[in-house]
């Protein structure tokens, strides 16, 4: 658990940039830092390590005041992780991974055992190893920055903007990865981000900054969405905020029922005589996986189904979530969800309104579990 007790951090000059901190972040867990340019985030972040020293009150790791630790012992037990990943140029990427094991005298072989290990948890292949750091992509440069830091098995994780660099699509490939992780290994991890989606999606807790290193709010993502403190906070969590909701809660309780599928590469003429008077059908692969909706009426007069109009159907896997959900049904034809099963085939499909009855409890549930909170025990 890390600790802060009003820290206080004034910059020679007097800019004051974390005022009073009070806030803890519980082990295991993955914390998340956001707030506009300038508001402290690095900072409160830097103090934990001590890149950056407190100007006054104490933070602690595990009870112990990080003053207290020798500066080496200390970042032993704390991973960093930064935007750009923080590479070092001139050594190739086992060697990048293998910085802190080095110093820790680790044996050669040791060394070489764990960076395959991380090369394979971080998912970049090993023929990467002996490559430098600019022959490599920005993802790639993220993931191998993760593993650096991984690499003596720190309890502690500190990432600064990891995945500010990289394109949408990759910085949402390296969160998944990211999530994976930390269900396997349940780092106490504290993220700076600007993006409020980043840390809605990845934080167990959330902390929300003003300028001046002033917690705003700090909560689970389910309880900021739906009962932000004030107009700051519900502004920085901007637009949708009912919607993002909607991205925490998986689609446990929401019905499968079932669909008339059919093969894209079936003859036109079979497809009409085997499904009955059904309008919609679904069109699949040969292993069941959804090519998109057809309308029964419209298909060709020959050829095979695949020749027809098809609208894409997408695909809900079974974790995701109630938004994806609404989203899936909303733009289907038939205002159907197609649900997945874990290899990809379809199971079956989910009515929107069915979806949206969840989605109305779930929301009802937070709210109340908020206001339950701020019931004053007598
Ligand atoms: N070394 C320093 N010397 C003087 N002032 C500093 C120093 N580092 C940060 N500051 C100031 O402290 C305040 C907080 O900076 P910090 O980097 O912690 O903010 P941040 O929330 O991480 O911002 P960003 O999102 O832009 O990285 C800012 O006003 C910044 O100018």
């Amino acid at each position: 658990m890390i600790r802060f007790e009003s820290v206080t951090k004034r910059f020679p000059g007097g800019a004051t940039a974390v005022h009073e901190l009070d806030m803890t972040m519980p082990a295991g867990q993955l914390t998340v830092l956001v707030g506009t340019s300038g508001c402290g985030k690095t900072t409160t972040l830097r103090m934990i390590n001590r890149m950056v020293e407190a100007t006054s009150g104490a933070v602690t790791v595990d009870g112990r005041n990080v003053r207290d630790l020798p500066e080496a012992a200390l970042r032993r037990g704390i991973g960093y992780v930064i935007q750009q990943s923080g590479l070092f140029p001139h050594r190739t990427v086992r060697d990048n991974i293998g910085t802190v094991p080095r110093l820790l005298g680790w044996s050669k072989r040791k060394i070489r055992d764990r960076t395959d290990e991380l090369l394979e948890t971080v998912g970049l292949a090993e023929q990467l190893a002996d490559r430098y750091p600019h022959q490599l992509s920005g993802g790639q440069q993220q993931r191998v920055g993760v593993a650096r830091a991984l690499a003596a098995d720190p309890p502690v994780l500190l990432m600064d903007e990891p995945f500010g660099a990289v394109d949408p699509v990759v910085r949402g490939r390296l969160q998944e990865e990211l999530l994976s992780l930390q269900r396997r290994l349940q780092k106490t991890i504290v993220f700076v981000t600007h993006d409020i989606d980043e840390a809605v999606k990845l934080g167990d807790r959330i902390a929300i900054f003003r300028v001046g290193g002033k917690l705003a709010q700090y909560a689970a993502p389910a309880e900021l969405l739906a009962h932000p403190a004030d107009e700051f906070v519900a502004d920085f969590l901007g637009e949708q905020r009912g919607l993002k909701l909607l991205s925490l809660r998986s689609l446990d309780g929401v019905p499968i029922r079932p669909v008339t599928t059919v093969r894209a590469d079936t003859p036109v003429a079979e497809a009409r005589s085997a499904t009955g008077d059904q309008q919609w059908l679904l069109a699949v692969t040969a292993d069941g996986r959804p090519v998109g909706w057809v309308d029964r009426h419209r298909l060709p007069a020959t050829g095979v189904v695949a020749d027809g109009e098809i609208f894409p159907a997408g695909g809900l896997r079974p974790d995701a979530s109630l938004l994806s959900a609404l989203d899936n049904a909303m733009s289907a034809p038939t205002g159907l969800a197609v649900r997945l099963d874990e290899h990809g085939a379809v199971a079956g499909v989910s009515d929107q309104r069915e979806i949206g009855e969840l989605a109305a409890g779930f929301r009802a549930g937070i709210v109340a579990e908020v206001a339950a909170h701020e019931v004053p025990s007598s």
